[in-house]
């Protein structure tokens, strides 16, 4: 599919907020690690939230869905004895399975997008499972893998979190079921930590008992615990939402975004402060975000490992903004579904924009009259790169073509609908 974006002015109307797939994921995981019945209300509707669907169904849960809800009963620390998953290109569905896995005698976890999901890496948590008299099978730490478990044990782990922090919440989902307990140390830095609050979160609400250290790098973690089967419900989503507050905020507009609470665990909230330092208004009514774009914005410095997935989005606002502002502490943006540094910043230049790339930072010299466009971007099998060009060749001169946009669909299938709801000239050829 392509997109052709061209030049829109003004976005207005009110948007209901896709749900979180952070939260269903791991609400999902929970589910299947309980032994009763869960429900989880609203959950988001993804290629990356369906791979965990499709998984956990294939580890043995039975799942019923309807349009408000999954009803889901799990398998507990024993899963059915499958031979192969296939987690499409979820890099998070991976790295939490990597670790349920280990409670199989051999799964292989099979490479289907090669130039994405199939070029990250995964050894740190390699590392930490052969710690834990797991063998894992991989091509240099990276797809296909094949894990050979069956005795899990716990005990003293270490972790590194330097590339990213799935590694350290996949191994908190399966520690609390294990016959040891277990402590975790991570080594290194921990990057992204404000999702492993997020892992937390649904731990405690799953009734698993842990310790934590105040700076997140220390877990003791009791063994032998059982995950307690709940009722879950999903709030709406800030990373992708955050695309949709920088269109309002690059153009004239007023627009309110349903089911976004203000006091949300998800880091990607922070895009809302972002903006409004960079001079955009926002105001929450209730769950009701409402953002007014007069096109006029001020550049910042940022650290953009605090909102990792709405990184790209407040670059794109910033290709707009009077000076120059900078994001760093963004290296692992590097092993993401592509390489969010380069590859980035090499379509926002096509398009005309003025960026710069840091081994960990991205600098981007404002161009309040816009920019150029008139070119054909690669979205490089990433749905972030996908709604982050939307919002520049929103305002371009020339428009922009994005090719290969169904890829949106991996966290935001409906970002294309919602976006021309709100008036964005977008055309979209099958
Ligand atoms: O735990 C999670 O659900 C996620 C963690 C983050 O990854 P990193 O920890 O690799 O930065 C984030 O980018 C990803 O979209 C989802
Ligand atoms: C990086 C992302 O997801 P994952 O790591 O789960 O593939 C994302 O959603 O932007």
């Amino acid at each position: 599919m392509k997109a052709i974006v061209k030049p829109t002015e003004k976005l207005s109307g009110e948007i209901n907020s896709l749900s979180s797939k952070n939260y269903t994921t791991r609400y999902l995981l929970a589910a299947a690690l309980s032994e009763g019945t869960s429900t989880i209300y609203y959950p988001a509707h993804s290629e990356d939230s369906d791979a965990m669907r499709r998984c956990i169904h294939d580890l043995g849960a039975e799942l019923q869905e309807d349009n408000e809800k999954i009803v889901i009963t799990g398998f507990g620390k024993s899963p059915k004895p499958v031979k192969e998953l296939n987690v499409g290109n979820a890099g998070a569905v991976l790295r939490f399975l990597m670790s349920t896995a280990t409670l199989c005698p051999e799964v292989t976890f099979v490479n289907t997008y090669p130039t994405s999901l199939g070029k990250r890496p995964h050894d740190d948590l390699i590392k930490a499972l052969e710690q834990m008299n797991v063998k894992v099978a991989h091509q240099s730490g990276k797809l296909p893998i094949t894990i050979y478990g069956g005795n899990p044990k716990g005990g003293k782990i270490q972790v590194s979190g330097q590339v990213s922090s799935q590694f350290l919440s996949s191994l908190l989902f399966l520690t609390p079921l294990l016959e040891e307990d277990s402590e975790i140390v991570v080594l290194d830095d921990l990057k992204s930590k404000v999702v492993v609050g997020q892992t937390l979160d649904v731990l405690r609400q799953a009734g698993i008992q842990f310790e934590v250290s105040e700076d997140f790098m220390f877990y003791k973690i009791p063994g032998n615990q059982k995950y307690v089967p709940k009722k879950y419900v999903v709030e709406g989503d800030y990373p992708g939402s955050a695309a949709i507050l920088a269109a309002a905020a690059v153009t004239n507009s007023n627009v309110s975004m349903l089911r976004l609470m203000e006091n949300s665990k998800q880091g990607e909230k922070a895009a809302v402060d972002v903006l409004k330092k960079m001079g955009v208004h926002l105001n929450y009514e209730g769950s009701t975000l409402q953002i007014h774009g007069n096109q006029k914005l001020i550049a910042g410095e940022f650290n953009g490992d605090h909102f990792t997935d709405a990184v790209l989005a407040m670059v794109a606002a910033a290709v707009f903004a009077e000076g120059t502002s900078r994001f760093y502490d963004v290296e692992n943006l590097r092993y993401k579904e592509c390489d969010r540094i380069t590859d980035f910043c090499n379509e926002l230049k096509k398009a005309g924009a003025n960026v710069e790339e840091k081994q960990s930072e991205i600098i981007v010299h404002g161009q309040p009259n816009g920019v150029e466009g008139g070119v054909e971007i690669n979205a490089h099998f990433d749905h972030r790169v996908i709604m982050a060009l939307t919002v520049v060749g929103l305002r371009s001169k020339k428009g922009l073509i994005i090719n290969d946009a169904e890829h949106v669909a991996k966290s935001y299938p409906q970002f294309f609908e919602h976006i021309q709801s709100l008036g964005a000239n977008v055309e979209l050829i099958k």
